[in-house]
């Protein structure tokens, strides 16, 4: 459920009409509802409700310091996957011991960057990392207490570029190599095993993937205890889905009945990092149709949002509804469409043969369920300044990220010198040319 609807016939964030937004802000713009933030925040962690379980959201999906904040004062401790992320949490507030910091390539100066901040923990995904870690622990005379990620080997049955838990994915300990890489955590002096983590995937719409990595991760649990390694977390991960073009992704209560099965005999703490689930649903990608073009075979609908503000559909052939503001009448004719950007690329399509109503030139429209891995993903490809990012509560709106500047944009690169000086022509040379 969400807080985008229509009202007097006009498409509302909450009781914003997104009319108004746009006239304030302009567009392309995300807009965030802090009622459906508050609220699949409440259902996530209302399904864990009497057991020991908290929640980490993955900084990844939704990013910006007013989502954080807002989650962050509901409770939420954030997972988070480089220095800069950290930053954010912190920044909004997040306390460094309800951080935990993931990720398969972590630099020296962001484990120092975690360690001196004193995070819960760090999820350490490779035996290179562990050492690394043991290191630089011991050079700030710390004991670092860790969670090792393995690799459960499990198909989370999602698109292949988001899955995780695969043995040919890249990510975390293979699972038959845990025991021995645990002992040898247990070994180093800076470092304190303490959790088993795994995450197998993202846009899961299947709990049996789930339950047979928990399953693998409970025996692992109690491997380990056998030898001594005294195991008192164990980090779930992420990955719930949701509809974005009609799936039934498990509800928060079902996965949680399946988490608390298997994992709760084992009388440790159970950390969570859901991210889409809690903000997908928080926001659309507010846009306008700029021209509608007819073919000989196809219905264009250019809009000025494009692959660079959005690049689900591009990437993973990613699905978004999409809604013109202007309410159209039960019964209005459908023709199919292709929604499509400005960029110079023929997969600059948010939608292909889409059954649609008439659309104008110059009418807003809104692609739904794009809170979660959109802004965050935007790039300024094509010179395209970044878009502004609003939150709506209630009656009230904020832009919480303004649009980009030109200045901005071009103010970050730099022309060298020799480039630019007195009486020289600013042209690059061709590498292997002489004089
Ligand atoms: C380690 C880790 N935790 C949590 C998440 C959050 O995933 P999702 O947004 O699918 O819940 C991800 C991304 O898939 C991840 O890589
Ligand atoms: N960016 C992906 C999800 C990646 C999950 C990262 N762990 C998406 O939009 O679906």
């Amino acid at each position: 459920m969400d807080h985008f609807n229509y009202r007097n016939g006009t498409l509302h964030a909450e009781d914003v009409p997104l009319s108004e937004i746009a006239s304030a802000v302009g567009t392309p713009v995300y807009v965030y509802s802090t009622a459906t933030l508050r609220r699949h925040y409440k259902v996530f962690t209302d399904a864990f409700a009497g057991a020991r379980a908290s929640v980490f959201y993955a900084v990844k999906a939704n990013s910006n310091l007013a989502v954080l904040k807002t989650l962050g004062d509901m409770g939420a401790g954030a997972d988070v996957v480089s220095e800069g992320e950290l930053r954010r949490a912190l920044a909004a507030g997040i306390p460094p011991s309800r951080i935990v910091f993931s990720g398969v390539g972590k630099t020296a100066e962001e484990l120092i960057f975690a360690l001196d901040t004193g995070i819960l923990e760090i999820n350490v995904e490779s035996v290179n990392e562990l050492e690394l870690l043991n290191t630089v622990a011991g050079e700030r005379g710390k004991v670092a207490e860790i969670a090792i990620r393995v690799n459960p080997d499990v198909d989370a049955k999602t698109h292949h570029k988001i899955s995780t838990g695969k043995k040919e994915n890249k990510f975390g300990i293979d699972i038959a190599y845990a025991l021995d890489i645990f002992k040898r955590a247990q070994a180093m002096p800076n470092l304190a095993p303490v959790t088993v983590a795994a995450h197998i995937g993202s846009q899961l719409t299947d709990l049996e993937p789930y339950r047979a990595a928990f399953q693998r991760l409970a025996d692992l649990v109690r491997e380990l205890r056998a030898e001594g390694i005294p195991i008192h977390r164990v980090d779930l991960g992420g990955g719930l889905g949701v509809p974005y073009a009609g799936e039934t992704p498990p509800l928060p209560d079902a996965y949680a009945a399946v988490a608390r099965e298997i994992i709760e005999p084992l009388d440790v703490e159970m950390l969570f990092e859901p991210g889409r689930m809690i903000v997908g649903n928080a926001g659309i990608l507010l846009a306008k149709v700029l021209f509608v073009k007819q073919g000989e075979s196809r219905r264009f609908v250019v809009v000025d949002a494009a692959m660079n503000d959005l690049i689900r559909p591009a990437m993973y052939d990613g699905y978004h509804g999409l809604k013109p503001v202007i309410e159209r009448p039960e019964g209005t004719p459908m023709s199919p469409a292709d929604i499509v950007g400005p960029i110079c690329e023929s997969g600059d399509t948010f939608a292909k043969e889409r059954p649609l109503p008439l659309l104008n030139d110059g009418e807003l429209v809104a692609f739904t369920t794009a809170g979660a891995y959109g802004a965050v993903m935007a790039s300024t490809y094509n010179s395209r300044p970044l878009v502004p990012e609003v939150l709506v509560d209630g009656d009230r709106f904020a832009v919480i990220r303004p649009r980009q500047t030109y200045e901005e944009m071009l103010g970050a690169d730099r022309i060298p010198d020799w480039l630019s000086g007195p009486g020289e022509q600013a042209v690059p040379k061709l590498a292997g040319m002489s004089g």
